[in-house]
Formats: structure tokens, C-alpha cells, sequence
């Protein structure tokens, strides 16, 4: 996982007041604080900046240390609403701001609330992508810092229970949906009760197909009393959306809706119409004449972004090159952002994981080299550059089957882009050289015959086919201008259906948290197949050697000759519970052939198991009797037993004959009645531990309470929490499930974790303390090195 906060308290250095009396002072701040805010009127109170807000002195500070002087319109609107505890949709151009304008409401509502480590979790804040919830994260740190909430990162990437261990003492969490859910059904002592604020950050692509089911799961998981924010540069105003996270009188706060355009009026937006074989040789020209510039390039597919990465780094553009998609590991998608971020010149070869929300500094370019899915994808890939009041440009390159459409989607959306031609003279082809490497290597061709069946997939899956028409493209000159030696032929699934297509921008289209290009396209029914998923019944009738299930083993797989099994031929055409059939009246017929054999020779028999049955009919073999070693060779096994209540001896694997089995229902239903049945068993005995993780949640929190209330009586310290990545092992060892840390007693200053530039060692938090400087981190291991230091 990625960084998951400790909670760190810090002894207030300040001797002058007795304890009892400064927590007096702060509880009566923040009651005229709380007063405050509810008499505050934002229609009558002109204010610009963040110190004319009715905010906390920790959140004033961080904000002040932070550089963050003059809120922006979305602030301005949005911040005193939410303040105020109303539920908003709030929607503002790219790159506005919109993130302070939700995690301000956050720490300050907390805060008013007097939210402490022991009240749980108190706002859950999810984001598309893990990289845009690892920089929610950040910029939560920073503006937090002088506050005592502990937060945390959910995003994935580490084990569960790594992650599940610190879940628990969470004030405030920052997670993907896939990996939040994933918590809330497994991780018994993680308690969302309490929560009081729930923020979507993209909340239109939270809320779109792609995220629908596991979205809706997490919300059912959470209070109904709970204020909601929900943010985006393109808003949803679905009804059916909002009724899904049961807002309350949302006000909607949309600052630009007016504006004659939905981009930011910095951004200068061209597009340009280059026919599909020519695109890799127009992309080529465009960086190589733009080699000081730091440009991102988005591609509709990580196969593509692959393969043109590794081209264009053969061919040495004379800028660097990184690429992203979401099927890099985690730490490798962590050091290319931090890499491209702290670039001034590069280009980065993209997916749309980095299309939503990220600020990467100063970009210059955006060049969109696939048409993204939709104007709204359009708006976030292009919101990339010009933010918050810097300079940009975007060129969106177009064959001329998307001109058309995609100009026509644009406008509809209040797009203005400009048409711009390419300069023949500057126009350099690199196909020549593409094939020539395709030909030495076969792995670039592999990976270019990968980035042309994905390039297909990915249009024969999008919605809109105004725009999108797959047979007016020229696809056998498209892969020659990959350097293939033909196209490869393209299978569709019969999966990419209606239903299919409308989940397919996030498989196509790259987006999703959980990225998968990996689906087959070619011979996809054979490779299907192969893949098909295996239950526990069909790797246990694969497995050979099992002393168990030898016998049944032998009788029931891989023996088409008729004496005891008939196995189905293709497992394709079954869909039952099992594959296979079985005639168990044939097993046990094993004991009328010992019988008719002793009978013809007069001779002892004895049964073995799984084995030929023991004849004793000479002196050599009664020999055998004698050596128990032998014997045991013969014999093979003995037979396991269970007994029932009534004291009956049954086989561990009782099989019933199959005239029974169908009396009872056809295979489906039953299946089906199984299934149901377990499931209920599951959520039972879940439910009935999760009570019980809860209750004694409750009354070691109770215990500890009493406990602090006790201390703080006796004047033994302040308590205080910062916030801080962490993610080495805490001091006070593993938390159990079900069980809370026991408090860390705070014995030493802790160490400066956070310095910037206005950091001149005078600002300290509000319980004065100092801190040691360490730069802000970079990457993973960074944060993890820092929060060790800091708990070390
Ligand atoms: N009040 C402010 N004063 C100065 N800079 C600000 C202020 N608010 C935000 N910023 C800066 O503006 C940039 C964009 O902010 P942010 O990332 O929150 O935009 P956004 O509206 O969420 O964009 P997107 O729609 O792309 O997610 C950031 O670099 C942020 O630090």
C-alpha cells in the first residue's frame, strides 16, 4: 500500500498554562469559532482572501505556509457553503482549484467538531486514480499540518493487510474505490459509522459505468447522515447519480457555467487532421521540433503508449522520454510522475490514468495522438496544461473519418479549437526506419502488432459512432506505418456486444484504476478458453498423486472407457456445477469381482485400495503376509472414516448417485440454492464478527478515553497528532483486528517532517513545537523513509 499515517502526539512545550485551562481556552475557540461560521453570511461579507474565511488557526497557518493567499471562484463560492455543512456539486474548469475547495470543509468541519483519533473515521475522500488520490494526499499534508488528525492513503499496491492494520485509527481517508470496498468487506475492525463527510473527487467518472457497482457498494456501507462534496471540471447533474449517494439539498455551485468556453481561457486548443498512417510521422516531426518543451502525449491504449515509447526511444528524439499506463507497477507509475512533474523538459507518452486531475507543473503541449472517447475526456486531457493561470496550448491530431464528429462533440461541449496545418517542409517520415527495427527485432514488432490490434479494439468499442468508423480506416496502410509487415488479423470477442461496449471506454480507453489492455483480440475464443475461469472442483479432479482422491480420481477423470465415468468432451458446452458426470452404482462393484474371483480359485482375497486385490494362492505369496512392510506396499492406504451423530462410519467423500442428485432439482438451481445458501452462512458469521470486533472496539475506546480524561486531569500533556505518511512498522507493534492501538505515549519532540520555502523555522504548529527539515518527498519509499524517521 501506499502511505497510511500514524498518529503522532506532541507534548505542548508550553509550560505557562496549566493543562486544564488551555484545553478550556481551545474548547471555548472553537465554540466561537463554530459560532462563527453559523453567523457568517458570505452574501454580506466581502472576502478574497483566506483570512477573512471563519477558519481554524491550524488551517490558516497551513494555508499561510503553503503560499495559498487568494482563494479562486470555485473557493470563493464553494468553500463558506461547505462550511456551512450543505451537500455541493461543484463544478469549475480544470486546474481552478477545486481541490482546496474540498479538503478546506474537511479539516475544518472535522476540526469544529472537536474529531479526535478515537472518534474513527470522519471523512472518506475518493478519487479515479491512485496517483490523483497519492496528490490529494499531499496537498491535505501540507495544508493540514498544523493540525492533529491522523490520515491515510488507500490506494492499493501493498498488501491488505499491511494496510488493514492502521485502517482503524484513520481521521480522514484518501482512497481508490477498488481498494476502499475491498477494506470496508474484509476488514472487521474498521469502523465508517461515525463518518461524517464523503468527497468525490471526478465525481462523474466515479460515478459513470466504470466505477457503478463498487461505488454504490461503498456507499451502502456509510451513515446516511453525512454532508457529501462532490467535484469535477465536468459535472454530473444526473438525477439518478445523486439519488444513488442520497444527497440533501445539494446547492450546485458551478463558477464558469456562463463562460463562453469550458476550458481555461489560457489554453490556446488547435487540432489538426492527419491521415491515420501518418500520425506516428506527424507525432515524430511535432516533438522533434519542440525539443525544449515539456509535452505530454496521450494514446488511446498502454500497448499503444508501449510501442511508441520504445520506437521513438530507438530513434533518439533528443528529449526525454518516459511513458505511463496502468499496467505499470506501482512504484514505477510513482517515479515516472515525480519525474515528468519535476521535469522542464520531457515528453510523456500516456494513457487517460493521467488524463483527470493531475498537476503536473508547467506543461506546455498537450498532444492528443488517439481522439479521447468524448468531449469530457477531451476537457480533462487538455486541462492538463494552463492551470490555474498559466499558458498552454493542446493540439488534438484527427484522421479525417473523426473531423467531422469530434468537431461537432466539441462544440456542442463549448470547446474552441482552431484548425492548424502541418508544415509539409518540416514533415518527416519515419517509416522507413520503423520497419526496418520491426525487422531486426521481433520484439518492437510484437509489441507493434499488440498497439495495432489494441488501436482497432479501442475504436470498434467506443460509443459514439458518429465519430468513431471503424471500416473507413486504412488499416493495412495504418500497420505499415507501425513498420509491420501486414495487419494482423483481428478476431472481435464475441463479448464486445452492446453490453460489453458499455463498459468499453475503461477497458479500451485505458482509464480505469484497474487498467486491463491486456484482453485478447485475436483468436479471442480460443484464448478464452484456455483462460476459462477454474473453480476449486476443477483443480481438485486435475490434481494427480492425492492419496484421497485416488480412487475417485481414477474413476472419475480421464477414463473414457465407459466402466465407471463419462466425462464430458467440452467443457465449453457445460456449465454445470461439476463437468462431470458420474454412475457411482459402477463403484461399487469392485467387491462383487473380489467375490466372484475367491469363488472360481478357492482362494483368500484381500481388498486393497486403488490397487489390484491381493490373491493369496501360493506359498510365496502367503510369504508376503509376514512382511507388514510389503504388505502395507499392497495394500496401499487405509480408508479414512467420519462418523455421524449416529455413530455410522461414512467416506470423507461421499458421492451420491446421480438419480438422486437430479431428483433434487436440475444442477443450476441447485448451484444456484448452494451458493445462496453459503453466502448467507458467510454473511452471517461476517456480520456476527464484526459486531463482536465492534463492541470490543467500543469498550477498549471507552476504557481509553477514561483513561486520557483521567491524565489530561493530572496535567500530564497535551495531546496532538500531525499529519504524516507512514508506513513502517508503528511503535506500539501490530494492531489486531478487531482491537484499537493502545496510545502511544509521547516521550520525545518529534522530528521536522515538512519544510517549504516560508518555512524560516519561526512557524511551528499551534502547540509551538519545532520540527526538523526534511524535503518533501518524492517518491513512495520517501514518504516511507520520512515517517519512519519520524516514528524512529
Ligand atoms: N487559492 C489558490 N491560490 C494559488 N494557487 C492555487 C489556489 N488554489 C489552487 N491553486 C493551485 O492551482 C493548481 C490547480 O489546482 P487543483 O489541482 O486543485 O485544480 P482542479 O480544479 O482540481 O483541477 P482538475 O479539474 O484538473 O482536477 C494547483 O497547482 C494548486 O496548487
Amino acid at each position: 500500500m501506499a502511505p497510511v499515517s500514524a498518529v503522532r502526539k506532541i507534548l505542548s512545550k508550553n509550560k505557562s498554562q496549566p493543562r486544564p485551562l488551555k484545553r478550556k481556552r481551545e474548547d471555548e475557540d472553537i465554540s466561537a469559532l463554530d459560532q462563527r461560521v453559523k453567523d457568517w453570511n458570505p452574501k454580506e461579507n466581502d472576502f478574497k482572501n483566506f483570512q477573512d474565511l471563519p477558519l481554524s488557526r491550524p488551517t490558516a497557518s497551513g494555508l499561510e505556509a503553503s503560499h495559498f493567499k487568494v482563494l479562486t471562484d470555485i473557493q470563493q463560492k464553494a468553500v463558506p457553503l461547505a462550511l456551512k455543512g450543505s451537500d455541493i456539486l461543484g463544478a469549475a474548469k480544470t486546474g481552478s482549484g477545486k481541490t482546496l475547495a474540498f479538503l478546506l470543509p474537511v479539516l475544518e468541519n472535522l476540526y469544529r467538531k472537536r474529531w479526535t483519533e478515537l472518534d474513527g473515521l470522519g471523512a472518506l475522500i475518493i478519487s479515479p486514480t491512485r496517483e490523483l488520490a497519492i496528490q490529494i494526499f499531499e496537498v491535505l499534508r501540507k495544508i493540514g499540518r498544523n493540525h492533529t488528525f491522523s490520515a491515510g492513503l488507500v490506494i492499493g499496491g501493498k498488501s491488505l493487510r499491511e494496510e488493514r492494520e492502521r485502517l482503524g485509527r484513520m481521521n480522514i481517508l484518501v482512497c481508490t474505490p477498488g481498494r476502499m470496498l475491498q477494506h470496508m468487506d474484509q476488514t472487521a475492525a474498521f469502523e465508517i459509522d461515525n463518518l461524517q463527510m464523503l468527497v468525490l473527487d471526478e465525481a462523474d467518472r466515479i460515478l459513470d459505468m466504470g466505477f457503478q457497482g463498487t461505488v454504490d457498494a461503498i456507499v451502502e456501507h456509510l451513515p446516511k447522515e453525512r454532508q457529501t462534496l462532490l467535484f469535477s471540471a465536468t459535472q454530473t447533474k444526473k438525477v439518478s447519480d445523486l439519488a444513488r449517494l442520497s444527497l440533501r439539498d445539494p446547492e450546485y455551485v458551478s463558477v464558469h457555467e456562463a463562460a463562453s468556453s469550458a476550458t481555461p481561457s489560457t489554453l490556446q486548443q488547435h487540432y489538426i487532421v492527419t491521415p491515420l498512417p501518418a500520425k506516428l510521422d506527424t507525432l515524430w516531426s511535432f516533438i522533434r521540433a519542440n525539443l525544449k518543451a515539456k509535452i505530454l502525449v496521450f494514446l488511446s491504449s498502454g500497448k499503444q503508449v508501449r510501442f511508441v515509447y520504445e520506437s521513438f526511444r530507438h530513434l533518439q528524439p533528443g528529449i526525454p522520454l518516459l511513458h505511463l499506463h496502468g499496467r505499470q507497477k506501482q512504484t514505477a507509475r510513482l517515479d515516472i510522475t515525480t519525474k515528468f512533474s519535476a521535469s522542464k523538459n520531457s515528453c510523456l507518452f500516456a494513457t487517460d490514468v493521467v488524463a483527470r486531475g493531475l498537476d503536473f507543473p508547467a506543461v506546455d503541449w498537450v498532444i492528443q495522438l488517439d481522439c479521447p472517447e468524448d468531449a469530457d475526456t477531451y476537457i480533462h486531457r487538455v486541462g492538463r496544461t494552463a492551470r490555474y493561470e498559466r499558458n498552454g496550448r493542446a493540439v488534438l491530431f484527427l484522421d479525417p473519418t473523426k473531423e467531422e464528429g469530434m468537431l461537432k462533440r466539441l462544440e456542442q461541449k463549448k470547446v474552441p479549437i482552431e484548425k492548424i496545418n502541418v508544415r509539409q517542409k518540416k514533415q518527416q517520415s519515419i517509416k522507413n526506419q520503423l520497419q526496418n527495427m520491426c525487422f531486426k527485432d521481433p520484439e518492437l514488432k510484437y509489441l507493434g502488432q499488440k498497439a495495432f490490434v489494441s488501436y482497432v479494439r479501442s475504436i470498434h468499442i467506443q460509443k459514439d459512432k458518429e465519430i468513431f468508423k471503424i471500416n473507413e480506416l486504412p488499416l493495412e496502410e495504418f500497420s505499415a506505418s507501425l513498420g509491420l509487415p501486414g495487419a494482423p488479423r483481428i478476431k472481435f470477442l464475441k463479448g464486445d456486444n452492446a453490453k460489453e461496449l458499455k463498459n468499453a471506454p475503461r477497458q479500451g480507453m485505458s482509464s480505469s484504476e484497474e487498467e486491463d489492455d491486456n484482453k485478447p483480440a485475436i483468436g479471442g475464443k480460443a484464448k478464452s478458453k484456455k483462460e476459462a475461469v477454474r473453480t476449486k472442483y476443477d483443480r481438485m479432479f486435475e490434481r494427480r498423486n492425492q492419496d484421497v482422491l485416488a480412487e475417485h480420481y481414477t474413476k472419475l477423470v480421464d477414463n473414457n472407457d465407459s466402466q465407471g465415468v463419462d466425462v464430458q468432451g467440452d467443457a465449453d458446452e457445460d456449465n454445470d456445477f461439476l463437468t462431470v458426470k458420474r454412475r457411482l452404482s459402477d463403484i461399487g462393484s469392485e467387491d462383487d469381482e473380489l467375490k466372484t474371483k475367491r469363488k472360481a480359485t478357492g482362494a483368500k482375497v484381500i481388498p486393497g485400495l486403488g490397487k489390484e486385490p491381493l490373491v493369496i494362492d501360493s506359498k510365496r505369496r502367503e510369504k508376503l503376509l509376514k512382511s507388514k512392510k510389503k504388505l502395507l506396499k499392497l495394500k496401499g492406504n487405509g480408508t479414512k472414516l467420519v462418523y455421524d451423530d449416529d455413530g455410522n462410519p461414512h467416506q470423507v467423500y461421499e458421492l451420491e448417485n446421480e438419480d438422486q442428485f437430479k431428483q433434487r432439482g436440475p444442477a443450476d438451481a441447485q448451484r444456484a440454492k448452494f451458493l445462496e445458501e453459503e453466502r448467507n452462512r458467510v454473511q452471517a458469521a461476517d456480520l456476527l464478527d464484526k459486531q463482536t470486533a465492534k463492541e470490543k472496539k467500543k469498550e477498549r475506546r471507552e476504557m481509553k478515553k477514561a483513561r486520557e480524561a483521567a491524565d489530561r486531569e493530572e496535567g500530564e500533556g497535551d495531546v496532538r497528532a500531525v499529519l504524516v505518511p507512514h508506513e513502517g512498522p508503528d511503535d506500539d507493534g501490530q494492531l489486531s483486528e478487531g482491537s484499537l492501538p493502545a496510545p502511544e505515549r509521547p516521550s520525545k519532540r518529534p522530528k521536522k517532517w515538512f519544510e517549504d520555502d516560508s518555512d524560516d523555522g519561526k512557524n511551528s504548529n499551534r502547540c509551538g513545537t519545532a520540527r526538523n527539515a526534511i524535503d518533501d518527498p518524492d517518491s513512495l519509499e520517501d514518504l516511507e523513509a520520512m515517517a519512519s524517521g519520524l516514528l524512529g
